[in-house]
């Protein structure tokens, strides 16, 4: 029997009109079904108890919607303020994986999903990447199928700026859960290696 350890994975996310929150509960839905503890942070809100959860997370999944080409300002404030986690290298060696979404198709989320991407590394911290193929590469091919916008560095969602959450797109909806099964999946392989269980057989171990 393979020893898979619980992992919490936390989303730390801001969105201020609500389409990166539900994005942020999809990443969080797949972590809970991959068998992880699953928390959703607001950053804009973030209290004592939030960066406790944050600190005691295997994974963290960074999330908020572009603005102006960048991360939104509220999300900026946030990774500013993890500066004396960084000065204590309180999150080396966590995971980490991202998420944007936006209103146009591409709107330069590529550089949102970098620079949380450098967040992670000025932690120490160990990106985790979309991994998944294009959905819609072919003529042949649907929209619908995860990871339409064919982002590989994390998950990219897009709305319509006239629309509420009921403007998110089904498949970008997918491409988060995935994303959220694929970090707790790394996360438990990664503790396993490391952690030593409660009877101190690994898998794999005679
Ligand atoms: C100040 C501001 C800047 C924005 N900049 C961009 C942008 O650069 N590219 C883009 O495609 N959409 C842009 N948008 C649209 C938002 O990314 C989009 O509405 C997103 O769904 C908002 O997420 P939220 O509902 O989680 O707040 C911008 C919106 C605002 C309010």
């Amino acid at each position: 029997m393979p020893y898979t350890p619980e992992t919490t994975v936390s989303v730390a996310h801001h969105s201020r009109q609500g389409h990166t929150a539900v994005l942020a509960a999809a990443v969080a839905d797949g972590a809970l079904e991959a068998g992880a503890q699953a928390h959703l942070i607001a950053v804009d809100r973030i209290d004592e108890d939030g960066w406790r959860l944050l600190d005691a997370s295997d994974a963290i999944v960074f999330g908020c919607p572009t603005y102006m080409g960048n991360v939104s300002s509220e999300f900026q404030a946030f990774a500013e303020a993890t500066s004396r986690r960084w000065l204590d290298g309180a999150w080396q060696d966590k995971v980490a994986a991202g998420f944007t979404n936006s209103g146009c198709l591409s709107g330069d989320k590529l550089q949102v999903l970098q620079a949380l991407t450098i967040l992670a590394a000025q932690h120490g911290m160990h990106w985790v990447n979309l991994g998944l193929k294009p959905g819609f590469s072919a003529s042949t091919d649907s929209m619908d199928a995860p990871n339409r916008l064919g982002i590989f560095l994390g998950a990219g969602a897009q709305s319509p700026a006239d629309l509420g959450d009921e403007g998110l797109h089904k498949s970008d909806l997918e491409t988060c859960r995935l994303l959220g099964v694929r970090v707790a999946t790394v996360s438990a392989a990664l503790a396993a290696g490391t952690r030593v269980p409660a009877d101190g057989v690994r898998a794999g171990a005679a």
